[in-house]
C-alpha cells in the first residue's frame, strides 16, 4: 500500500490504534466506542488463534487457519502482520485502503508492532492510543476475571505485559483504564479533537475560499 495519501473527498479519514497488555481492557473499549460512534469503523484482523466463546467470525475476528493465513500474507492481502503469543494476527488491508479512499474512520486493535508498522505506512493517518491498566494486580485479576482463556494461556500473556507496555512511549496518547465510564469519555475526546486537526479537514479549503465578507453597500 502506498505510504501516501489515497485522495479524500472532502476529509482524510483517520486511523485510531488501540494497544494494551493483554487484559487492560482495549476489546471492551473498542466494542463499546465503535457501537457509539456509527462513523467509526472496525479493522476486522485475521488471525490464527482460537476463537473464544462469545467471539463471532467476521465481527471481532476473521479466524483461519495458519495455512490460509500465509496465504494471504504471500498475497500481498495483509497491511501488516505479527506473531503474537504463538498466533498469527493480521490486518487486511482492502478495507483500510477503502476507508481511506472515503475519507471514513477506522479503530484498529493491534499490538506494538502493528501500531509502529501502521504509524510507518501511513503517518498522517494514524493516532496511537495506549491503554494501561491501573495497577498489574489489577491486570491479572481482569484477564483471569475475562474466563476466556486457560490458565497457561494467562501465564504467557501476563508475561508478556512488560514487554508490550515497553512501547507506551511510541503513542500519542496514553490512557490509564481506570472505569469504562472514564475511559470511553477519553477516548471519545480523542476522537473528536483528531477529526478536528487541520489537515483532515480538507473540506474546509473550499469553505474558506468562500468566506469572503460580502462587500458593503453604502
Ligand atoms: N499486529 C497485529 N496485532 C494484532 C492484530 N489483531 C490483534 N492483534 C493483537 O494481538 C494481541 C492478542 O490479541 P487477542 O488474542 O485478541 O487477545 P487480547 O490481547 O487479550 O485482546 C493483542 O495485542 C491484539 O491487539 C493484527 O491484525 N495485527
Ligand atoms: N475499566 C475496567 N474496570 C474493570 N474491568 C474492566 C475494565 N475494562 C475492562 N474490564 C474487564 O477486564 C477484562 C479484560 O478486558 P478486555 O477488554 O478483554 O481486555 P483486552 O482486550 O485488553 O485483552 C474483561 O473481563 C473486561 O470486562
Amino acid at each position: 500500500m502506498s505510504s501516501d495519501p489515497i485522495a479524500t473527498p472532502d476529509r482524510r479519514g483517520l486511523c485510531l490504534i488501540l494497544s494494551s497488555p493483554s487484559g487492560a481492557g482495549k476489546t471492551t473499549l473498542a466494542r463499546l466506542l465503535l457501537a457509539s460512534d456509527a462513523s467509526l469503523g472496525h479493522s476486522v484482523s485475521v488471525t490464527t488463534r482460537p476463537s473464544r466463546a462469545q467471539e463471532a467470525d467476521g465481527v471481532d475476528y476473521y479466524f483461519v487457519t495458519r495455512d490460509r493465513f500465509e496465504a494471504m500474507r504471500d498475497a500481498g492481502e495483509l497491511l501488516e502482520w505479527a506473531e503474537v503469543f504463538g498466533n498469527f494476527y493480521g490486518t487486511p488491508a482492502e478495507p483500510v485502503k477503502a476507508a481511506l479512499a472515503e475519507g471514513r474512520d477506522m479503530l484498529f486493535d493491534v499490538d506494538w508492532q502493528g501500531a509502529s508498522s501502521i504509524a510507518a505506512l501511513l503517518p498522517e493517518d494514524a493516532v496511537r492510543v495506549f491503554i494501561l491498566p491501573p495497577s498489574g494486580e489489577e491486570l491479572s485479576r481482569r484477564i483471569y476475571s475475562r474466563g476466556t482463556d486457560p490458565e497457561h494461556v494467562i501465564e504467557a500473556r501476563l508475561e508478556g505485559a512488560e514487554a508490550e507496555i515497553s512501547h507506551w512511549g511510541d503513542y500519542d496518547y496514553v490512557l490509564v483504564n481506570r472505569n469504562v465510564e472514564d475511559s470511553l469519555a477519553v477516548l471519545k475526546g480523542i476522537v473528536t479533537a483528531e477529526r478536528h486537526r487541520r489537515h483532515r479537514q480538507v473540506g474546509l479549503r473550499t469553505l474558506i475560499a468562500h468566506l469572503a465578507p460580502p462587500s458593503r453597500t453604502r
